[in-house]
């Protein structure tokens, strides 16, 4: 058997199929295909030589397979390698080579950093060594140029959610994970009423549920060390619980982590036991007198309210799929805890860093904040300083700091002077962009004032997007300003804050992970109340 022809012939077709299909187009979904195909597709060509060449010649034919597989792959490689290069539409944009021809080498940058791997941490260091556009992948831009936020993400722009979206919703549906911008906008509709103003003040009682509960535990440890990135999380999911299911996970009353609510942030099990097999759900209601067992009936409406009655209510199909519901619900956890406890985390660690933040924050409480009135929540909002501050944690510590992964529409996007072909996927580096000169007055001071008194101190108001821009971004921001108003005020207007002894905020700034939204791992603070001595 001529290995020279086989050799020639694999090479032929690793390039034909780069050229021809693999060139162009979204790919992610055929993944686990391709894996499958590279582990079958050589045993299958090795039989086929072994029926060639007779029984005996197994190593004949294993030698014939491995020059076809090593020359087809090798081919498909070099021909990306070259056309990545040389030729496709973003060659000129600046970036490290390895990038341009592989997301691996971007991958492979971001597990080696020194810390926990932080995507925008890389991406930072990039703009500084390449400037506004980089190229970070081989079809991929990562942008720190203000305008880009608007462009991408802001109202009106052309571009729809990347593949990621498609690969982090492994099988479900939400309205997070929707690309298709029709689908996202009439879904969202239902989540829109689900935190209109009305529904909002439906929702401060829950809020101060487990605001008491929290503050019933900080009394119970008598200004002790505590680590405080733990509570904030507890109180995000049990809010978050009960917000989505009816019922919280009691992590404040038992002071400890619920198994259960990692396992649905994590977007595993869903919805009890019809998690796994969500189309029981409509079977059930099919059942005369079954649906009346599964009747949803919270105290106060909550999330799953509006879904079901859109479910009840709503014309169009998706609001019938149980896949949506499953989706939706799970998706209010994790939307809705890893970003506020993070959110609290920074702030806290902020106050006890600067007493005389604190201090200032703690003074203007006395003004705004009324609790057990009517207004309490309304008042909170008009609290400049306590507003500057929560901007400025924003700011500073936004809970997504990466990119936003979108897709510029086919024909193209222009951000300032440069134009970006259709089809590439592109993010806004908000780390980056957040720290800009050109954007804030000492951008990288704590400065709560920029936000009231100062407002000389943004020098461009559009560098500002925590919560995203746009259709899709965050739903929750109101109801997240609410918790972050009123817990901190309440627990500023009766505890000072310090670090706990050994504790120096190292941790929180350097040992935290990235993976979409940031997690800190630990942040040891002492709430001593400021009437008693201890
Ligand atoms: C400080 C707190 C929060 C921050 C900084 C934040 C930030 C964000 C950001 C940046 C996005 C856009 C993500 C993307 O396009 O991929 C987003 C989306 C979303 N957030 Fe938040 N979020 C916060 C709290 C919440 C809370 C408390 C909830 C629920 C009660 C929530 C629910 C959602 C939902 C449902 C989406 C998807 C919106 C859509 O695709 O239309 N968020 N959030």
């Amino acid at each position: 058997m001529d290995l020279q022809v086989i050799g020639v012939a694999g090479a032929a077709l690793g390039g034909a199929s780069h050229l021809g299909y693999f060139i162009d187009g979204e790919h992610h979904k055929n993944a686990p295909h391709y894996v499958t195909a590279a582990l079958t597709v050589p045993a299958f060509i090795f039989l086929g030589f072994v029926r060639t060449l007779g029984q005996n010649a197994f190593v004949e034919a294993a030698r014939a397979t491995s020059v076809a597989v090593i020359s087809y792959a090798g081919a498909l490689c070099l021909s990306m390698a070259i056309y990545r290069t040389f030729f496709h539409r973003l060659r000129n944009f600046p970036g490290p080579l390895a990038l341009k021809v592989t997301k691996f080498a971007h991958l492979y940058n971001i597990m080696k950093a020194e810390h926990a791997p932080r995507d925008f941490e890389f991406r930072d260091k990039l703009h500084s060594e390449f400037g506004e556009f980089v190229r970070i992948g081989p079809n991929e831009l990562s942008i720190s140029a203000p305008e880009a936020l608007v462009k991408i993400l802001g109202p009106g722009s052309k571009c729809t959610k990347g593949e990621y979206y498609d690969d982090i919703a492994v099988g479900s549906n939400s309205l997070h994970y929707e690309r298709s911008k029709e689908l996202h906008g009439i879904r969202r509709k239902v989540w829109d009423r689900a935190f209109s103003a009305k529904s909002l003040r439906g929702y401060e009682g829950r809020m101060l549920k487990y605001a008491d509960q929290l503050i019933e535990q900080f009394r119970s440890h008598k200004g002790k060390a505590i680590n405080a990135a733990d509570w904030f999380a507890f109180y995000s999911f049990d809010i978050m619980g009960d917000m989505a299911f009816g019922a919280p996970y009691d992590m404040l009353l038992d002071g400890k982590p619920n198994p259960m609510a990692t396992i649905v942030q994590q977007g595993s099990v869903i919805l009890g036991p019809s998690g796994p097999i969500p189309w029981i759900l409509p079977i059930l209601n099919s059942i005369p007198g079954a649906a009346k067992s599964i009747k949803y009936e919270p105290e106060s409406p909550d999330l799953f309210t509006y879904l079901l009655e859109a479910e009840k209510i709503g014309s169009h199909p998706i609001h019938k799929d149980p896949k949506w519901l499953v989706g939706d619900s799970t998706l209010v956890i994790g939307a809705g805890t890893d970003t506020t406890t993070i959110t609290f985390s920074y702030l806290f660690y902020y106050l006890a860093r600067y007493p005389e933040v604190q201090e200032k924050l703690f003074q203007e409480l006395k003004q705004y904040y009324h609790p057990g009135t009517d207004a309490e929540f309304r008042d909170l909002a008009n609290a400049p300083y306590l507003n500057g501050v929560i901007m400025e944690v924003l700011r500073l510590n936004p809970p997504v700091p990466g990119g936003i992964l979108r897709k510029t529409p086919s024909e193209g996007i222009t951000v300032g002077d440069t134009f970006i072909p259709g089809g590439v996927t592109v993010s806004a580096c908000l780390w980056t962009i957040s720290r800009l000169e050109s954007c804030y007055e000492k951008p990288l001071e704590f400065v709560p004032e920029r936000w009231g008194e100062k407002p000389e101190m943004v020098l461009n108001k559009n560098a500002f997007a925590a919560f995203s821009l746009g259709p899709m971004a965050c739903v929750g921001r109101q109801f997240a300003m609410m918790e972050l108003r009123n817990l901190t005020s309440r627990i500023i207007s009766e505890f000072s804050v310090q670090f706990a002894p050994g504790e120096d905020g190292s941790a929180i700034m350097n040992e935290w992970h990235e993976s979409f939204t940031m997690h800190v791992e630990s942040l040891m603070l002492q709430f001593k109340r400021r009437d008693e001595n201890f």
